[in-house]
């Protein structure tokens, strides 16, 4: 079939817009907040009933058992990423900030076939910004197309990273050691919105000019990643090696310039991956 999955991009479109608005009401309601990997990884009831709500439609779409499912809440174990049809969502992307009422709260869809990614969407639904894309067929927010930025000097960018819920003093240390190394280079900005979708979507927008992070997991990024690369950036391992959605690295960027450039700075450190395989050798390219 020519265009297989244009209707579930189209369908992904509208859940992640129906979840985007119960998030918009939640979030001025009294909300208990509970705490999932130690005491700053929050999760609350909307994204759990986000959640169910998301994979409740795609299931009532597509049937119980055609499609598979990698969700934040309800993947317990690890994420298994298999060549079936898989969709990989994070219901509340940058859950501090919906607790905290900080304005920047994402849906995140994405959907994989044969272990490839073959569309994302990132409602950043407290701005009303739909980011869409799908291979080869362009990126956009709100029905424009969106391209990231032709800066390739690092002296003239923005930069996002951001500090992750691991506060283990040792980790700490390198990811602001990082941090300030690439503010010396010196860049014009460092930045973070507190969701990943959206810091991609950022990039993708050519508002910076990367994001990167360890630590993140395979939610996060799985929609932003397809989003960055038709809006022709880049997304790799933080070593400057290809993208793996399960190692919890990734880096995405306007220009191979710029990548180069932090990858020089990036103080790495070790973190389980989501698919739960031990000691995988993450190569090089740069
Ligand atoms: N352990 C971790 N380290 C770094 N980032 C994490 C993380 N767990 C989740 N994130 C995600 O990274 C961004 C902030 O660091 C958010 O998108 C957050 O997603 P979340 O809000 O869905 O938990
Ligand atoms: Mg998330």
């Amino acid at each position: 079939m020519a265009d297989e999955w244009q209707e579930a991009y189209e369908f992904a479109v509208e859940v992640a817009r129906k979840a985007g608005m119960v998030i918009k009401q939640e979030i001025d309601k009294e909300m208990k907040v509970l705490t999932k990997s130690s005491t700053v990884d929050l999760v609350t009831k909307t994204d759990e009933r986000v959640e169910k709500i998301i994979i409740g439609s795609l299931k009532t779409k597509f049937g119980e058992k055609a499609h598979k499912f990698i969700g934040e809440e309800s993947t317990e174990k690890g994420c298994e990423l298999t060549d079936a049809p898989t969709w990989i969502i994070d219901p509340v992307d940058g859950t501090t900030n919906f607790v905290h009422g900080f304005p920047f709260v994402a849906v995140s869809i994405a959907f994989a076939v044969k272990k490839e990614l073959e569309f994302g969407v990132v409602y950043s639904c407290l701005e009303d910004k739909m980011y869409r894309a799908r291979n080869g067929k362009g990126a956009f927010c709100n029905d424009e197309p969106i391209s990231v930025s032709d800066v390739k000097d690092i002296t003239k960018s923005i930069i996002i990273s951001e500090h992750g819920t691991d506060r283990t003093p040792a980790k700490v240390e390198k990811i602001f050691s990082t941090m300030q190394k690439i503010l010396c280079i010196p860049v014009h900005g460092l930045r973070g919105s507190g969701t990943a979708a959206t810091n991609m979507c950022l990039v993708a927008t050519g508002a910076v000019e990367a994001f990167f992070e360890i630590g993140i997991h395979c939610w996060d990024v799985a929609a932003g990643a397809v989003i960055v690369r038709e809006a022709g950036g880049i997304v790799l391992d933080v070593s400057g090696g290809p993208f793996d959605l399960m190692s919890r690295r990734m880096l995405s960027a306007n220009h191979e310039d710029i990548a180069k450039r932090i990858i020089k700075e990036i103080e790495v450190f070790e973190v389980p991956r989501d698919d739960g395989v031990k000691h995988l050798q993450q190569p090089s390219s740069f």
